[in-house]
């Protein structure tokens, strides 16, 4: 039996969880484009080869853990969409690749009622309407956002318990990053125009050149993150680089097989079967001296305060208190933090750019706007604020194409009553229906349509800026998740989607290959990725004059 065969099926399994309804989730996905090219290495396909026995049980344990997981966890209360054949199993497979039409069959069949989709691990309910409305105003005690991820990414065995527990840094990432955003823009910016002129490297001539967008929006977003992060030189390390943009796709692999297993192997199963471990070790290599370096100085009192560095791991060093100033407890936080930030924000990123690429039209309008800006402000962050078709473009583009088909994932952790009656355990698991309600034409009006000026329009009508602009969560935009827990990182993702749009449209001039026909989405379950493979062509902007 060819080993590495059962390993490359197995996210197939355990990952249909972990797409639903969670951001979390939408890492893992980011495995399944790399299944040509395994992401095991050959060390552990070895370790596989060696372990035919163990191979057989693996099987037999995952079938009867998905006959147990979703013979379970059905409730009885909540009308199921599809067959529950099989134990649902039918409906989960078809669900991989067309999650979106039982989203949106759903929606129109239950209104805001909640309905029940199996996926490969357990069911999900989804919620709309005034049910989004119960998860934005559930308690942690009530719908925990902790224990769906812990669940679905394996978090305390992977980065360990401390990291899946307590979540101290995301307040750091809410608070002292997202108010320093403004003071640190010039280099992030910097970070910005270099990164796209190492991994575009064009000819001077101005001739086009094809390049493949996925892969080098990734890198940018790695580098400008990174310089957020931990600051220069280390986010220009080419290998820095590479564990970044890599960790996502190791941890993801790496929950997959986790999930297949039962907990009291799964330390094994980490340790043997996957790369995390080395990996960990490899970013503590470069991040645990500069951790170290910095606390010997802090003995220097006011002296180190006037020069310390002003990036996030130094916001972290400033407010962790006890056990959490462990050297490798941090490292693990920053390696926690590249993987929420690096791929939802460089798929993100790709989709609004197939949008860009796609319809050339629109550029001329995004061109004078940054421009003016620009030209009154600077390239500062107040100039991006003052950007509001580029604002509208992104997040227009987030509505048709983010980056999943739900949101707000979320474990329910004590029996409770819905406002519309329906009876939910403890136990189950909750996501609010983003495709249903992005797609609801009485939310917005011809919702199939891509309308770049669909935000912007409603502010130049006087409607509020605010409550229109990407940064805000609401239950009618549900890409930052919500309620207790909308993404800590947004108005860093937006800031930085913001600025690579406006460089580009402003320095580049982009087609893509076939005029008009943008690349294909990709889906598994409930997780939408762009196009992974697809060139494009980049060209040093021809015409200046707007
Ligand atoms: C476009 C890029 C991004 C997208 C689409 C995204 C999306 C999300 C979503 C959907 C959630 C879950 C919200 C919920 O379930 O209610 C989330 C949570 C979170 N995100 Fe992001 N995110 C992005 C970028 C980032 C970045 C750059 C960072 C860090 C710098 C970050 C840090 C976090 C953290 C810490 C949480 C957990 C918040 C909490 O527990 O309260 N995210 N994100």
């Amino acid at each position: 039996m060819l080993n590495r065969d059962i390993v490359q099926s197995l996210p197939h399994c355990a990952s249909l969880h972990q797409i639903q309804g969670s951001r979390s989730t939408v890492p893992v996905l980011v495995a399944y484009p790399s299944l040509h090219a395994c992401p095991l290495n050959d060390t552990m396909i070895l370790h596989t080869l060696s372990i035919d026995l163990v191979t057989v049980g693996v099987v037999l344990l995952t079938v009867a853990l998905l006959v147990q997981a979703l013979g379970n966890s059905r409730m009885a209360t909540v009308p199921v969409l599809g067959t529950t054949a099989f134990f649902g199993y039918l409906t989960a497979l078809k669900s991989q690749t067309s999650i979106t039409e039982f989203l949106k069959a759903g929606y129109e069949k239950y209104k805001s009622r909640p309905f029940q989709l199996p996926a490969l691990r357990a069911w999900i309910i989804y919620v709309a309407g005034e049910q989004i409305q119960d998860l934005w105003k559930g308690r942690d005690d009530t719908f925990s956002l902790k224990e769906e991820v812990n669940d679905l990414i394996e978090l305390q065995y992977t980065l360990g318990p401390s990291i899946a527990n307590d979540h101290w840094h995301a307040s750091v990432i809410r608070r002292q990053m997202t108010q320093n955003l403004a003071a640190k823009f010039p280099e992030l910016y910097e970070e910005i125009q270099r990164a796209f002129l190492d991994e575009l490297n064009l000819p001077a001539n101005g001739e086009w050149q094809e390049v493949k967008a996925a892969e080098v929006f990734t890198r940018v977003i790695c580098r400008v993150s990174n310089r957020l992060f931990i600051g220069f030189p280390l986010c220009r390390d080419e290998r820095f680089t590479e564990l970044s943009r890599d960790f996502t796709l190791d941890a993801s692999t790496a929950a997959v097989i986790l999930s297949c297993f039962p907990s009291f192997v799964k330390p094994m199963v980490l340790r043997y079967l996957t790369r995390i471990p080395s990996t960990i070790k490899e970013f503590a290599k470069y991040i645990i001296p500069i951790i170290e370096e910095r606390q010997r100085q802090e003995v220097l009192g006011d002296g180190w305060n006037d020069k310390k560095p002003f990036d996030f791991l130094q916001w972290m060093l400033d407010a962790a208190r006890g056990s959490q100033r462990d050297p490798k407890d941090l490292n693990l936080r920053m390696i926690n933090v590249n993987f929420t930030a690096i791929h939802t924000s460089s798929m993100s990123f790709t989709q609004a750019f197939y949008w860009l690429a796609a319809h050339p039209e629109y550029t001329p309008a995004l061109r004078m706007e940054i421009e003016a800006a620009v030209t009154q402000l600077g390239w500062t962050k107040d100039a991006i604020n003052a950007m509001v078709k580029v604002d509208s473009f992104l997040k227009e583009s987030m509505r048709v194409t983010g980056i999943g088909a739900s949101s707000m994932g979320r474990k329910v952790m004590r029996p409770i009553t819905l406002s519309d009656g329906t009876k939910v355990p403890k136990g189950a698991h909750l996501a609010a229906n983003l495709y249903g309600v992005h797609r609801d034409p009485k939310i917005y009006e011809r919702p199939d349509e891509f309308d770049p000026w669909r935000f912007s329009k409603r502010v130049d009508a006087g409607e509020s800026a605010t409550r229109h602009a990407l940064t805000t969560a609401t239950p009618d935009f549900l890409f930052w998740g919500g309620g207790a827990h909308p993404c800590a990182g947004r108005h860093f993702a937006s800031l930085e989607m913001k600025a690579m749009i406006a460089h580009i449209v402003l320095n580049y001039d982009v087609k893509l290959p076939r005029d008009g026909v943008r690349p294909k989405d990709i889906w598994f379950g409930a997780s939408c990725i762009p196009n992974q493979t697809a060139a494009v062509l980049f060209r040093l902007r021809q015409t200046r004059a707007g």
